[in-house]
């Protein structure tokens, strides 16, 4: 990275930026009154492109409510999905669709993937294809080890047993006997002790009677919102677009984050940005479909919702919090300085 240091506009001073520890300067300007300029809210940028996930979630549900039926297989809240199967409205509507089974169901891979092809591919990071552990690099995967923390105590394990299960329980929820099952050949104890919608499938029950906040909702939104938000400082510069973020400094002035070295590196963006932010598109792309998808043919409106509402509090604790609290900027940094 240059260290060349951009020249401060007249009414404005330079300092260290995020402290000692992220290795650029931020130009001091006094941001205006606007909302987006506080550091703990997005920008207006980020704002619109945030407003698209209850979008398309509404967007998705409305479809499906004010439309008339479009085939003789109705929506079970008990199965989760279209029944008979064989006759649900739409290939998305199968749980058993090629790109819920190999994307979302592998969804975590597929992000983790995404982001270290642009993190070891763009020289906003470091020398592209260099496995240089850069300022950069290591912020970046601090962040994601963050959000993979989030997305495996949410969905996977939180100490037995994962959150949205834990929440499932919590609101009402019990692994059942199917009342196709009544004949005697399940084993009702583990039926009984089946504490995640994992082992009541394994035991031959169904999970039913809670909020089963959707998964698949949390997924989307958290993984799509990580990896766009980590691209768009890198994008909107090298389109020479203003950078509207602002943070909190240690002694509590709101000032904006302009990165140094940036006419060089938007000189090398340029001409390697190529394949690692394509890619990266490209799989948020798939994801905001696959949202549309769900929004469409699965879950309710409050499981939907419950989703979007975890997944949210988690893109704001590990993107907008740093902005505003320089003890958590130093640990987690931001995407792009
Ligand atoms: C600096 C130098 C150092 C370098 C140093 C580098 C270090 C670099 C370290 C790298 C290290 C790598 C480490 C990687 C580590 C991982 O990333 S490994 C992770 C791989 N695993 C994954 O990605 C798993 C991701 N999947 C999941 O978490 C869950 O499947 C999900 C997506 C949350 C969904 O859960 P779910 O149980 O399906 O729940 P839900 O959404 O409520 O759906 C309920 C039902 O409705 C169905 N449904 C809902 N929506 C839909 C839909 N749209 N379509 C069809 N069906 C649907 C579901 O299929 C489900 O049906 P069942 O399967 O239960 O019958």
């Amino acid at each position: 990275m240059s260290a060349r240091r951009k020249q401060p506009p007249r009414n404005a001073k330079t300092v260290s930026a995020t402290e000692t520890t992220i290795k650029s300067t931020m130009d001091i300007q006094t941001p205006n009154d606007s909302i987006f300029a506080h550091p703990l809210l997005p920008t207006q940028t980020e704002a619109i492109l945030l407003s698209l996930y209850p979008a398309t979630l509404i967007l998705g549900s409305l479809f499906t409510t004010l439309s008339p039926p479009l085939s003789n297989s109705t929506y079970s809240p008990t199965h989760q999905s279209y029944q008979p199967a064989a006759f649900a409205p739409s290939y998305f509507a199968q749980k058993r669709n090629i790109f819920n089974v190999y994307f979302v169901k592998l969804g975590w891979l597929w992000t983790t993937f995404a982001l270290l092809v642009f993190l070891f591919t763009h020289p906003a990071h470091g020398r592209p294809l260099s496995l240089a552990p850069t300022a950069q690099r290591l912020r970046a995967l601090a962040r994601w080890t963050a959000a993979t923390g989030l997305w495996y105590l949410t969905t996977q394990w939180c100490f037995g047993p994962a959150l949205i299960d834990r929440s499932f329980v919590l609101s009402g929820g019990a692994c059942a006997l199917r009342a196709a099952d009544k004949r005697g050949d399940i084993e009702i104890s583990k039926i009984k002790s089946a504490s995640s919608a994992v082992q009541c499938k394994i035991a031959g029950g169904t999970w039913s009677g809670g909020i089963d906040i959707s998964g698949h909702v949390f997924l989307l939104v958290l993984a799509s919102a990580l990896l766009w938000l980590e691209v768009l400082p890198v994008v909107l510069r090298a389109r020479g677009l203003r950078e509207d973020r602002t943070v909190r400094d240690d002694d509590g002035t709101v000032i904006h984050a302009v990165p140094e070295g940036q006419a060089e590196r938007e000189k090398a963006e340029v001409e390697v940005s190529g394949w690692g932010v394509k890619f990266v598109v490209g799989v948020v792309a798939l994801m905001w479909w696959m949202l549309l998808m769900t929004a469409a043919f699965f879950h309710t409106w409050s499981e939907k919702l419950m989703g979007l509402i975890v997944a949210f509090t988690g893109v704001w604790a590990i993107y907008f919090l740093p902005r505003g609290v320089p003890a958590v900027r130093q640990i987690l940094g931001m995407p792009g300085l």
